[in-house]
């Protein structure tokens, strides 16, 4: 069996961004690879011309940068040792804070995304866990598409779609069903050869049953590799990087429990909240008893609570980032003056 009949993705700059690296780091045979999942310790990864993927380390300088590990959808820079040396810019990212209460790190879902498929089960789909999941998508500059799975439990299933995207403000709804196969060539259609999609949604809500349904018979052998690491130990595959019979590539995740803000993205996601709060009176209008409000009575409540939790959380996120980057801040000048101190006294 071919593991990847339809190549790993397209990505436009791929030379210059490689050259930029090389220079970077001095390393003129750096070569090119897409990262497919991601294991303890140990990445499978696809290059370009290669028949069979293969698995590869990170260097240590790689885990602990403020941009965390390769992750899968990555495009990274192999060396000549097995290692992942570099890498490239992210174009398109999900980035969730990390799970766990008060914990303020970044975790990155997915990489080199061109949309993000939000999947919501029906008849009963939850409209404020969509809503965050394209909040964050929104965040990472990745178009989103409402996927409600299970439309033969629903007889209004199409209007439901209709009523949640326009709701979102998401175009692309659409209902889907794998028993009676509504909705899959829309989803089909979202996926053109050679442009990568993340799967999103909660456990349950029938990922992988549309994950199987879009592969058919061609259901890869990626899913079931297993890592093992330097203990010998074996680490299940989390996210991986699928490859669509038409070329197509699709990041499956598992499902999410926690949601949490990261870079922003309440305002694109909440535009209607945006664009009518510039006719309240008070610039920090929360919409909720100031005098001459122009939002509250014009937004649906359950919308507008949705908005203010999301706004709290991002500000507490935003401060905790503040905070960090003040501490790393006096950090550097402490070291830098340690530094110059054994500099002066020449033991260095
Ligand atoms: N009626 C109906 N049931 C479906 C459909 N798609 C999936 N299911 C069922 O929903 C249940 C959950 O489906 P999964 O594909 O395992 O859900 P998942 O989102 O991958 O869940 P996690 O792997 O836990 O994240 C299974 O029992 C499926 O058979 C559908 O179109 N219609
Ligand atoms: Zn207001």
């Amino acid at each position: 069996m071919t593991l990847f009949p339809a190549g790993i993705g397209r990505r436009d700059d791929l030379d210059a961004e490689l050259a930029t690296l090389r220079d970077a780091l001095g390393e003129p045979g750096l070569s090119p690879a897409r990262v497919l999942s991601q294991h303890s310790g140990v990445w499978l990864v696809a290059e370009p011309d290669a028949p069979e993927p293969r698995l590869v380390h990170a260097r240590a300088r790689l885990r602990d940068e403020a941009e965390g590990p390769p992750v899968t959808g990555d495009w990274v820079a192999l060396d000549g040792g097995d290692a992942i040396a570099g890498v490239l810019p992210r174009h398109g990212a999900v980035v969730r804070r990390a799970v766990g209460e008060g914990r303020a790190e970044r975790q990155v879902l997915a990489a080199n995304v061109e949309l993000a498929l939000v999947a919501e089960p029906l008849p009963e789909p939850n409209e404020r866990r969509a809503e965050r999941l394209a909040a964050i998508a929104g965040a990472g500059e990745v178009p989103v598409a409402l996927v409600l799975t299970k439309a033969d439990l629903d007889d209004d299933a199409d209007a439901t779609a209709l009523r949640l995207g326009r709701d979102l403000g998401l175009p692309d709804a659409i209902a889907v069903s794998v028993r009676t196969g509504d909705g899959i060539g829309i989803v089909r259609s979202l996926l053109p050869p050679g442009s990568t999609a993340v799967l999103l949604g909660p456990s349950g809500a029938g990922k992988s049953t549309l994950v199987n349904a879009l592969l058919g018979e061609e259901r890869q052998a990626v899913g079931d590799v297993r890592a093992s690491d330097k203990r010998g130990r074996h680490t299940t595959v989390t996210r991986e990087l699928l490859s669509l019979p038409n070329g197509g590539l699709l990041i499956d995740t598992p499902g999410m429990r926690e949601v949490g803000m990261w870079d922003g993205g309440v305002d694109d996601t909440f535009d209607d909240v945006a664009e009518l709060a510039a006719g309240c009176r008070f610039a920090d209008c929360q919409h909720d008893s100031e005098p001459d409000c122009a939002v509250r009575g014009v937004v649906a409540p359950e919308r507008l609570e949705a908005w203010r939790k999301l706004a709290r959380e991002q500000a507490w996120v935003d401060d905790r980032r503040a905070a960090a980057r003040e501490r790393e801040r006096l950090g550097r000048s402490y070291r830098g003056i340690q530094r110059e101190a054994r500099w002066v006294k020449g033991d260095e």
